[in-house]
């Protein structure tokens, strides 16, 4: 036996034994805590992540779910998502295993079709024998991970954001649009001049599906997430989408609903799917298609595939087309609306197009955020379609949007936006890549958000216009004619790029405040809404954010904090209450005054210093109502010619 220099005696068989130093009464007591527990650096590493916590314990009463094993989950789980991503044509879907490429295989699917049962001569592919990994359902920090390790342009920002580009396309590409006409849709939808809705047969959808789906396959992994649509209980519908960036993957996070273990446990089959091989182009050759970009709808397969663009807004707004179809089937009227409910539980709905201001004022500090983009209205009242926002960010300042600019944090995506290379500061200011950069964050990184999202009847239904002429007055106040009136005629002006290529302001309409997405003649969702409006009492108004004093160019857009006050008193009751007078051309009721709103303003003619200049102005514009009108002027809208013909005559006269 030895001593050493301490004192400690050792012996050659066993280890070094622990120094020990002032063993009984000392002063410091011992803080050492256990030894990890790795032989090595690795495990040592491995004990860094800890394993997911188990599924919920499943008490029987769950359905057919309760009765089966974990494994057993999970290769029905696997084989759901081989059979989303089968090739129709060779009749297998690919062998999936589940994470990451670079990490362990966890366990595998491979989904053989019941239709092909010969022998496989020409299904043995070299792309069959390889495996897709599937990343599922990951969580905003390993796409963090993955997004950073693998795509290019993804960085993160001093506030915790992950900034990524979304390539070539910096907005969506309605003329790329495609919806398979069939039997039934050929009926049903809305076809023809001023529709959305460009055809294409089931065969070319086909075709183009089965490029998305080789194409995804063909990579060493694809991102599926599996989540919800709409808050509302009864009409909720399941979406998939399978994606291969990280950058897709969370972008869907944030904007679907997500859905919790125990519901991501009994998922089952998706209502709905979406293929996003948005990195790899449609081919031109192929009948219908006239760019390298398409957006392909299958409301047969329930099916959406993406081509040539990996704006990531396709697939919020694809998902939203389908919800136009799905939800007006049961009754359920489907909005472009913003909606926030005040503290006695008065709803407001913005509606209006891109750039009007529906997630700007619908996040209003003093109220609940319910959505900021779309919504339904059912007999049960209001309910959001999405899980989260997806904001403006150009000009974006703490003062002015401080809910917005605060959402803006760990988890949160911005797309396209400049920022300092060292610091990771975003300069909101910067259109170097786009004027239409955007943050899209979960709905309740606004700290007033209303979960569940849903709300009661709508009390005031607000239609934003961003009027580029300047000569709408900010506030008017609608009767229900006027109101049906500027919903089907869904004016703006343009401002930034949201639809690709569409750089300067000109005027726009658009059915509904948004003919991009709707899939049904647009009287059917104005008959909805005038008829909710009526039985619910709302009253509607038209708000202009756009101009003043001049258009574009010489007057002014309207200050952010007038809008607030005006919206102020249309939530409080006081706006109904006011004086009225009429306009001319337009015949609106203006009020004459507004607490915190200077008087002069509530006039367009007012701000103009040129009064012939506005004559004319307003002239013009009207103009163009009447002649937008023209297609719509033929059409019955409700069920009785009264509101039809009020609705023809609540338009400008002159
Ligand atoms: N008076 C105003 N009222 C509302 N928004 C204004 C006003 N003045 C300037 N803005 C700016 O206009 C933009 C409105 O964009 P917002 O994101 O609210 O549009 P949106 O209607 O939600 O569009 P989208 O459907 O494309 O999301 C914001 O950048 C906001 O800061
Ligand atoms: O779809 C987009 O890219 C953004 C949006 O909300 C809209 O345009 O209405
Ligand atoms: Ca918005
Ligand atoms: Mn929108």
């Amino acid at each position: 036996m030895a001593a050493n220099g301490n004192g400690v005696s050792t012996t050659p068989k066993s280890p070094l034994a622990r120094i020990q130093t002032q063993k009984n009464g000392g002063i410091c007591h011992d803080d050492s805590g256990k030894p990890v527990k790795a032989q090595t650096i690795d495990e040592l590493h491995s004990l860094q992540k800890k394993r997911s916590a188990p599924t919920t314990p499943l008490d029987g009463v769950q359905g057919t779910f309760a009765t089966i094993s974990e494994d057993e989950r999970q290769r029905q789980q696997l084989q759901s998502i081989s059979a989303s991503l089968a090739s129709l044509t060779r009749g297998t879907g690919p062998k999936v295993v589940r994470g990451d490429p670079a990490g362990k295989v966890q366990s595998v699917s491979h989904v053989a079709h019941h239709h092909h049962i010969e022998a496989p001569t020409i299904s043995v592919s070299d792309s069959s024998l390889k495996f897709t990994h599937v990343l599922y359902n990951l969580s905003p920090a390993e796409l963090y991970e993955q997004a950073i390790k693998y795509e290019k342009g993804s960085f993160i920002t001093s506030t915790g954001a992950l900034a990524t580009l979304s390539g070539a396309k910096t907005g969506r590409s309605p003329r790329d649009k495609r919806v398979v006409i069939d039997d039934t849709t050929q009926d049903e939808l809305w076809w023809g001049k001023g529709s959305p809705n460009i055809e294409m047969d089931e065969h070319t959808f086909m075709v183009n599906r089965e490029r998305a789906v080789d194409y995804l396959n063909s990579l060493d992994k694809v991102f599926v997430n599996d989540q919800f649509l709409n808050w509302d209980p009864q009409n909720r519908i399941k979406v998939r989408i399978v994606s291969a960036r990280a950058y897709h993957s969370l972008f869907m996070h944030n904007m679907c609903i997500r859905p919790t273990p125990e519901e991501l446990e009994n998922f089952g089959t998706p209502d709905f799917t979406i293929y996003n091989a948005g990195q790899f182009p449609c081919n031109r050759y192929t009948h219908y298609m006239t760019s390298s970009t398409s957006i392909d709808l299958n409301l047969a397969r329930r099916e959406m595939v993406i081509l040539g663009t990996q704006y990531a807004g396709e697939m919020k707004k694809g998902l939203f087309s389908v919800m136009h179809y799905l939800m007006p089937m049961r009754q359920i009227l489907s909005l472009h609306s913003g909606c926030n409910m005040g503290k006695d539980g008065d709803v407001a709905l913005f509606f209006g197009l891109s750039g009007t201001g529906k997630t700007t004022l619908s996040t209003d500090h003093n109220r609940y955020l319910i959505g900021d983009d779309e919504h339904c209205w059912s007999d049960n009242g209001v309910s959001n379609i999405e899980g989260g926002c997806y904001a403006k960010c150009i000009d974006l300042s703490r003062e002015k949007e401080p809910d917005i600019w605060n959402a803006i944090k760990f988890g949160t995506v911005l797309e396209n936006v400049v920022f300092d290379e060292h610091t990771r500061e975003v300069d909101y200011g910067d259109k170097s890549v786009t004027e239409n950069t955007r943050a899209a964050y979960p709905i309740e990184y606004i700290p007033n958000a209303k979960i569940p999202c849903v709300g009661p009847h709508p009390k005031n239904v607000i239609l934003l216009a961003c009027d580029a002429f300047g000569v709408l007055p900010p506030v008017s106040k609608l009767s229900l004619a006027q109101t049906m009136y500027h919903f089907i005629s869904g004016y703006t002006a343009l401002v930034a790029g949201t639809e690709d290529g569409i750089k300067e302001p000109t005027a726009t309409f658009s059915a509904c405040f948004g003919a991009a997405f709707i899939m049904l003649h647009p009287t059917k969702y104005a008959a909805m809404l005038a008829e909710k409006m009526l039985k619910h009492g709302a009253t509607g108004w038209l708000v202009n954010t756009g101009w003043s004093g001049g258009s574009y160019g010489s007057g002014n857009r309207i200050k952010l904090p007038y809008t607030r006050k005006i919206l102020d008193a249309i939530h409080s009751g006081s706006l109904l209450n006011a004086t009225y007078h009429k306009t001319e051309v337009f015949g609106l009721d203006i009020p004459t005054e507004i607490e915190g709103v200077p008087s002069e303003i509530l006039h367009p003619e007012n701000t103009w210093a040129d009064k012939k200049a506005y004559k004319e102005t307003l002239l013009k514009l009207a103009g163009l109502f009447k002649k937008n009108f023209e297609t719509f002027t033929n059409y019955k809208i409700g069920k009785d010619n009264k509101l039809t013909e009020e609705i023809l005559a609540a338009g400008p006269n002159f």
